[in-house]
């Protein structure tokens, strides 16, 4: 596994930074319009998805993140042709000349990306063996890949762990099955919809994930021909088929981002519109705003969002899955919530360890408290575990410029936030990891009147 630095020094490249420290003044109102393009939770998966279909196709509104291109050099080791025009967002896929890849190969293009877990049923279908790398994402919990080798072996997917990855082969092909998940995970239910889509006879997936990204996976499936029913009560059905076709699909807007830019309105007390944003995807995320004293507008092109301009209101929040409260978008709304007057509860149920970034919040002067207790009555898998998932937020607080390193990718987004409200001046490091999941931050920070210089 690659160290925290070597990632944001590979991510730092890919969004063009050419040092990853970046020195911010802080104290200025963010103000002005942004734009959100594609989710980077979607369009990746999306891609994998081009690798079922026996004809190319087409992704449109794909945004220049680093995630996206390591995908693209992924499916590029197996012999998939790719295009991205940067500045339309439209990414072309070519399968019909899919071939194996070597696991060095594989490895050299893996990246910190979770999505290679996801290539295991299209390149069983397509080329009956597939090489898993050793997965990254942020590192924000154990992630452990048990809900996923656990679906692959019930369509008949055999196993081997290997010292370098994971090797699977499917010797009988690969057969519908009946899966239940101990926890609607987002990543499993993708990989059974991945990997059902093709399998011979029928696949029932209960405890299904459904988040808005997962949903739109389902139309890009079902536009490449598969035939796939979802029920109200998390049950997944699909009837697979043998063969797919491709795509022509424009990839739903990236939630998380919209609202890191929510919380940075909040947050430096601005106003920022954010084109692309849709409201049925965030409703949840606007009743916790308003609730938090934020203001938006709802436009056809996208939502304002903007500071209320009196003190803000505590919350109480519990992450869940969808449609909960999304665990991304916690920890930059935690940075506005600093500002608001009264004690503010944050219990995180998705992952088990997400609040490493409080710690530099902290140091900045904001008064926030850890605890192992379940501080909510949500369901819980990490009670009387010792795992450290609630927090509490007293405020307002005045925060003050101080050095800092970014720890993951929405911990990053709220540290430059906290960089931004924060009086003086700060040292933010480990930056580049951010152009995972936001693309062109740094130009979009400028536009909205953000100071600061990137160290050479
Ligand atoms: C690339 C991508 O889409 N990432 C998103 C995806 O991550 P990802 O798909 O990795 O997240 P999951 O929904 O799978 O994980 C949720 C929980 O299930 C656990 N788990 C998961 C799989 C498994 O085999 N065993 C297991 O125990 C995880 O440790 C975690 O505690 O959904 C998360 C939850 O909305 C988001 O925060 C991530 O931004
Ligand atoms: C946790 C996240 O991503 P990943 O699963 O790619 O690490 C995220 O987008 O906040």
């Amino acid at each position: 596994m690659s160290t925290l630095t070597e990632d944001a020094a590979r991510f730092a490249k890919f969004s063009g930074l050419e040092a990853d420290t970046i020195t911010f003044n802080g104290g200025q109102p963010l103000n002005g319009r942004v734009l959100v393009r594609g989710a980077k939770n979607f369009v990746t998966k999306a891609m994998v998805a081009a690798l079922l279909g026996d004809s190319p196709s087409v992704l449109r509104n794909v945004p220049d993140i680093s995630d996206v291109r390591i995908v693209a050099g992924l499916l590029g080791v197996h012999g998939v042709t790719i295009s991205h025009n940067v500045e339309t967002g439209e990414v072309h896929l070519d399968p019909t000349k899919v071939k194996s890849a070597h696991m060095a190969e594989i490895n050299a293009h893996a990246g910190s990306s979770r999505i290679p877990i996801l290539f295991c049923g299209p390149l069983l279908h397509q080329l009956g063996e597939a090489f898993i790398p050793d997965l990254g994402g942020c590192r924000i919990g154990d992630r452990p890949i048990d809900f996923h080798l656990s679906a692959l072996r019930s369509f008949g997917a055999v196993v081997d762990k290997l010292p370098e990855g994971i090797h699977l082969t499917a010797p009988n092909g690969l057969l519908g099955a009946k899966i239940t998940l101990d926890y609607p995970s987002v990543g499993a239910t993708e990989q059974v919809l991945l990997t059902a889509v093709r399998a011979q006879g029928l696949t029932e997936l209960s405890n299904a994930a459904i988040e808005p990204e997962i949903m739109d996976l389902i139309n890009v499936l079902q536009k490449m021909g598969a035939i796939i029913s979802v029920d109200a009560d998390r049950v997944i059905r699909i009837e697979g088929v043998p063969n797919l076709h491709g795509y022509d699909h424009k990839s739903i807007f990236d939630r998380n981002e919209a609202a890191s830019w929510a919380a940075a309105a909040l947050a430096t007390q601005g106003d920022i519109f954010v084109e692309g944003a849709r409201q049925p995807e965030m409703l949840t995320f606007l009743n916790v705003f308003r609730k938090a004293g934020g203001k938006f507008e709802i436009h056809d092109d996208g939502i304002r969002f903007f500071h209320p301009g009196e003190s803000l209101s505590p919350v109480v929040i519990e992450t869940d899955v969808h449609p909960g409260f999304m665990t991304d978008w916690q920890q930059p709304l935690v940075v506005a919530l600093t500002q608001a007057t009264g004690v503010s509860i944050v219990h995180e149920t998705v992952y088990e360890q997400r609040f490493g970034f409080t710690e530099a919040l902290v140091k900045m002067g904001a008064t926030i408290e850890l605890h192992r207790e379940c501080l909510g009555g949500q369901k819980c898998r990490f009670g009387q575990q010792n795992f450290v998932h609630s927090a509490v937020i007293s405020g307002p607080s005045k925060l003050t410029g101080a050095d800092i390193e970014v720890p993951d990718l929405r911990g990053g987004f709220s540290h430059l936030i906290a960089a931004l409200m924060a009086k003086g001046h700060s040292r933010v490091s480990n930056v580049g990891i951010i152009a995972r999941g936001y693309e062109n931050f740094l130009a979009k920070l400028r536009t909205l009147g953000a100071e600061f210089e990137v160290e050479n």
